[in-house]
Order: C-alpha cells, then structure tokens, then sequence
C-alpha cells in the first residue's frame, strides 16, 4: 500500500536533505515521496541524461520514476497514472498534470530513451518490472501450449469418484481432473475449502496414474511455500487431509511426500549466496520435477514468480494453491490475484483457475461475514477506495446482530460476536473489552505453563489469538502485550511484565535451521520438574524444547499483527481494530484477520473503524492482468 508520512520535522530520515528545489523536493516534503525515493530517482535520472546526451530531464518525467520507486516500495508492480492521482493529494501550490501531458513528458524523457522507463496506457513501469511481468505471461502461455499431459481417462473417472465420492465433493473432483489433465492449474479458495485436500488427492490420482502405465515410475514431486512457517506446515498438511482417503489412496500419498517434505520456494529453486534474484534453476538448467506444489500462493512475488516459470520444466505439472483475497507478499506483485483476475473463473475451458467455494470449516456466520468482506462491490484503484456504503452496511448489519458494549457479558463461544466502542476507545474501554476475551486463555497456559505440562500448555495457546493491525500505537501489539502481562501480574506476582515467565506466549520472528525453528513458529515457557524455565515450540512432527539460553529471536505473543498471523489459524480469534484513520486498515487485513478463526472470531472495535475497512480496497498496480487477458 502506498502509505503517506507526516514528516517528524526537518530532520526526519524520510526528508531528503539534498534534495534540490523542485517537483521531487515538494513531493518528498509532503510525505508522498521518502528520501529514498528521491535519491535513487536523482541518480537514476543523471545517469539517464548523460547517457542520452541531454541537458536536463523534464520534471513530470523525473517525477514518474520516483513514484515508480515508491510504488514498487509499496507493493504494486508499476504506476498507474490514473489512480495516483486519485489517490494521492498533490502537495501545496502543486497540480497534478493532466494525462496527456504527463504521458507526453514521459515519452520524450530521457528515462523512456535510454529503457529505464516505459509507458503503456496509464501504466508506467521500471525496466525489471516490466520483464518480469512479460515473462510471467509469456511462459503462462508457453505452458499453456504444450501438449495435454498423458492420463488414462478411465483410470482418472474411476480414481476420482473413489478419492472425492460424495456429492458435496464435486468441486474437489473438478480440481482434481483439471489439476491431472492440464499443465498448470491455480486452485483458489478461502480457508478450509479443501484446497489441501485437494492437492493430497490430486498426489494420490497421479501415483495411480503411474501405477497404470507399464514404463511408468512415481512422479518426482515438489511441495513449496513462499516462507519456511508454510512449509514446515505443508508435508504435515498433506499427510494429514490424506486420512480422510481410503488407506491404499493414503498410503500412495504418504510414499510420494515421505520421499519429498516440502520445502521453502527459495531452497527449491537454488538460493545463491550471491543473489537474492537468482537461483541455481533456471531456464538452462530446470528443476528435475514433474510435479511442482506451491502453497500459500497469495504471497509470491512477482520475481519469485518469474523466477519459478523460468525453472519449472513447460512439460511439468505446475499448481498454484491460495487464496487470492489475502493480504498479499511484502514485495511487489499480486500475483495470484492478477492470475484469477486476467484469467477469470475455470468458466472458460483455457482458464488455468479452479476455485472451491464451499467451506468445510467455519460455522456459517464466520463464512457469512468472511464472505460479506470478500464480495463487497467496491471501486478499486491502487489507494484507497471509498467503497459502496452498501458493502459496509452489509458487514455492519451482520455485526449489528451479534454486537456487544465493553463489560457486557460476552460469549467466546458464539461463532461471531462484536464488541462496539466509541471512537477513539479509552483504556478503560479496551481494558473492559478485551479481558473477558483474552485472560482466560492466558491464565489458563500459565496455570498448565507452572505445572510443567508442555503439551496442555500448547494446546491452549493455540485455542486463542488476539491479532492487531499494527505494531505500535493503544491498539497495536506492543500494548496488549503489556496490558495482558499487568493483568497476569496483579493476580500473580511471578508474572513481570516484560520478562520472561512461566506461561509467556512466544512467537519466532526469524528463521533459525540450527534450532529447527521457522519464523512465525509458536511456543512459550514453561517450568520444567528441575524448576527451570524451558522454552516449549508447537514445530511440526513433535514439540521442540530448548533452554530459554538458546532462544533468540522472539517476540511475546500474548498479540500479533494480522500480517504475522497468515497462513496460522486459532480456534478463537479475537480481533482489535485500529482507529478508522489507520491506513493499514483495509478490507483485506479484515478479511485475513477474521478467516483465522476455525470456531468463533470477535472483533473490537467502533462502526466507523468496521465501514473504514470494508472501504479501504487496496489493489496493486500491475500490468499482468491485462497481459494474461490479451493472451486468450
Ligand atoms: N470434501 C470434503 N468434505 C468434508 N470435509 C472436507 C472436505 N474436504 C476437506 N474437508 C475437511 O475440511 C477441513 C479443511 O480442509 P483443507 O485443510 O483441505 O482446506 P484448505 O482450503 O487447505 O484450508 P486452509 O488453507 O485454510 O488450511 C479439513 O478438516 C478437511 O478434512
């Protein structure tokens, strides 16, 4: 998201202090463009100038490349000309150009001469971006090219109504014959649609495809996540939504992920100590799989994505799983949304999407607001988005009938409940809102935390979530922390806010292989029968104990930001937000943030933060959309 800065001053880091009068000055002082934005632009533009022999670039040009810094900076692929300016105010004494003659300073620039930029339509891309984003189609459309994949039909009819027999399954035997008849195949769907009981079937058809045929051999499968937290989740995923099979269906899953647990995007593909843009698989040298599995879709880049296409072999399987209207990567691109947007639902025979609709999951007011949050009909653009007051109010009317005030007696049990505050909220508010919710769970691991019992201890931790939109601020993480660990300190002197305790709730927060733990992993302290505290992580396969001594990197989690918490679930999440003013409050945190309740999720907050976000629809830029339509 492109997000503003209040400069704290004239020595803010964010203000370029070098910065000549002009255009780039203005809009940095007005917290559009950061200091960064402006350097590179400057020095970007002098080498483009004097490669191109001019004098000087024109202003509205420069100005192009440092919001195409910004924009990448902030998630999209490219600029849009048309939103920004939608947007994004225009500092004062300062318009923005009209279209036709920004575009036409963009054209005659230096930066379009010498490749550094280039502009189609509204959109204005930087040289790597725009490479990128034609290799992602053009290899899409490679793939989409090559022969059909060599199945027996019969083999495959007679698999899949064994492997997905009931009529409720019909969407899983869609994927499941698409995903073996067709070289790529992007499986969407919200949590608990059965997208990963769908891949655990789709590894059971192909073993029995290789079964049948009498040259055949198990295909070499590959199953891999953006991050390592995913990953370490997937093989057991798999495994696990392969019981529901017959055993010699489970067992054909079981052989094939044994022999390949699945792994993290990078590792698969080859990190370089050299370079984080490159790997050991590419085009020249492809990855020897026939099948590649990639998880938790929503969070690839776009250069990771192109990076994948170069390196997966055009005759292998390839299938994309996620949900598109998660939060998406940290770096530029949307990639998963731009393939379900361009390409369109699996309606059209050459579409590559399938979607799965149906939850299996959550009760049916979880999916009825996860589902009011997704549709919602809004405008998009690259900022903010005043959505139809309709949506909100669709989303409103289902909180309306569940709504609470602070210290009304709340249910934690009921599948969706609200607890309406006043805008802003007080302490006493939030202090009054967020203890019936929250310090049960968190007395009850301490209580298992002191009597040594690791297992009951982690299961709790698990049962609850408090999630928040940002780090900082009264409604942020750092706060609830504290506020959890006072209230744990008045009814018990053992607890010091800040330290460490039996009961403290850990969070990972870098990847650390020595230890076997992954960003994002879960654990907290516990006493051990000596009366030492030991550390207890909830990893895949078994818990992980380690001496407090040997643990680095965490963080408290009595909270945690809704960025941290995608890709985990909890049995009961509550969710505190922001005040309407946050920008990081869009319908698509709300979305990720509420689809992480399996049982019951509540949400604390005012009417206005709840229409705020639903409003708030941010889209990236990004030209791939219209690429992939083009190639129909
Ligand atoms: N066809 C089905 N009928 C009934 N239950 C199902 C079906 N498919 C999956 N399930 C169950 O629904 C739950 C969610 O399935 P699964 O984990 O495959 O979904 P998912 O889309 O991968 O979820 P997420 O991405 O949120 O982890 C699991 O308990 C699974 O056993």
């Amino acid at each position: 998201m492109s997000e503003l800065f209040e400069p704290d001053g004239p020595h803010d880091h964010r203000i370029a202090a070098a910065a000549p009068e002009g255009v780039l000055r203005a809009f940095n002082h007005a917290g559009v463009l950061t200091a960064a934005d402006v350097q590179v632009a400057t020095r970007v533009t002098g080498l483009a100038v004097l490669a191109d022999g001019r004098g000087a670039e024109d202003d509205l040009a420069l100005l192009a490349l440092a919001l195409c810094v910004r924009s990448v900076r902030s998630g999209s692929v490219c600029l849009d000309l048309d939103t920004v300016t939608v947007s994004t105010a225009a500092p004062d004494g300062w318009d923005w150009p009209d279209h036709d003659t920004w575009c036409a300073a963009i054209d005659d620039s230096a930066l379009v001469a010498t490749g550094v930029l280039h502009r189609g339509g509204s959109l204005v891309h930087l040289d790597r971006y725009l490479r990128e984003e034609r290799q992602v189609a053009d290899d899409l459309r490679v793939r989409e090219r090559q022969p059909a994949p060599a199945v027996d039909l019969g083999v495959l009819e007679h698999g899949v109504t064994r492997v997905f027999p009931a009529p409720e399954d019909e969407e899983q035997r869609t994927a499941a014959r698409h995903a073996l008849t067709r070289r790529t195949t992007v499986l969407t769907g919200g949590p608990g649609t059965g997208k990963t009981t769908a891949v655990a079937g789709l590894l059971a058809l192909l073993a029995e495809q290789a079964e049948h045929d009498p040259r055949g051999r198990a295909p070499r499968v590959a199953l891999a996540a953006p991050t390592g937290k995913a990953a370490a989740r997937l093989t057991e995923a798999v495994a696990e939504s392969a019981q529901r099979f017959a055993a010699a269906d489970s067992e054909r899953v079981a052989r094939l992920v044994q022999g390949a647990p699945a792994t993290t995007l990078h590792r698969l593909l080859g990190a370089r100590p050299d370079s984080s843009v490159r790997f050991r698989h590419h085009r020249g040298n492809r990855l020897p799989h026939d099948v590649v599995v990639v998880d938790e879709a929503s969070m690839l880049s776009l250069t990771l994505t192109a990076r994948l296409l170069e390196a997966v072999r055009p005759d292998a399987r390839l299938l994309l799983v996620g949900d598109p209207d998660q939060l998406a990567s940290v770096e530029a691109g949307a990639v998963l949304a731009d393939l379900v947007a361009g390409f369109g639902d699996a309606t059209g025979r050459e579409s590559p999407v399938v979607r799965l609709r149906t939850s299996h999951r959550f009760g049916a007011s979880i999916g009825a607001l996860a589902a009011a949050l997704r549709d919602a009909d809004v405008e998009r653009g690259t900022g903010p988005a005043t959505g139809e007051p309709a949506a909100a109010e669709r989303v409103l009317g289902l909180l309306r009938d569940v709504r609470r005030r602070p210290g009304a007696p709340v249910d934690p049990t009921a599948p969706v409940g609200f607890v309406a505050m006043a805008e802003p909220a007080t302490e006493g508010a939030l202090d009054e809102a967020l203890r019936p919710l929250v310090l049960p769970t968190a007395r009850a691991v301490r209580a298992a935390a002191l009597a040594g019992d690791a297992a009951a201890a982690l299961a709790l931790l698990a049962e609850h979530r408090l999630l928040c939109a940002h780090r900082s601020g009264p409604a942020g993480v750092a706060a609830q922390n504290r506020r959890v660990e006072t209230w744990l300190a008045e009814e018990d002197p053992g607890v010091v806010p800040g330290g460490s305790y039996a009961g403290r709730p850990l969070l990972v927060s870098r990847n650390d292989p020595g230890l076997g733990l992954a960003n994002g992993d879960t654990g907290v302290v516990v006493r051990a029968p000596d009366g030492a505290f030991r550390a207890v992580f909830a990893t895949p396969g078994r818990p992980r104990e380690l001496a407090l001594s040997r643990v680095g990197d965490v963080e408290t989690m009595h909270a945690l930001t809704i960025h941290k918490a995608q890709g985990s679930q909890a049995e009961r999440v509550t969710v505190l937000l922001p005040g309407p003013e946050s920008r990081l409050l869009t319908r698509e945190l709300l979305y990720t943030a509420v689809t992480r309740a399996q049982r019951s999720v509540c949400l604390v907050g005012s009417e206005e933060a709840v229409t705020a976000a639903v409003g708030r629809h941010v889209q990236r830029a990004s030209g791939l959309r219209e690429r992939l339509r083009a190639a129909d």
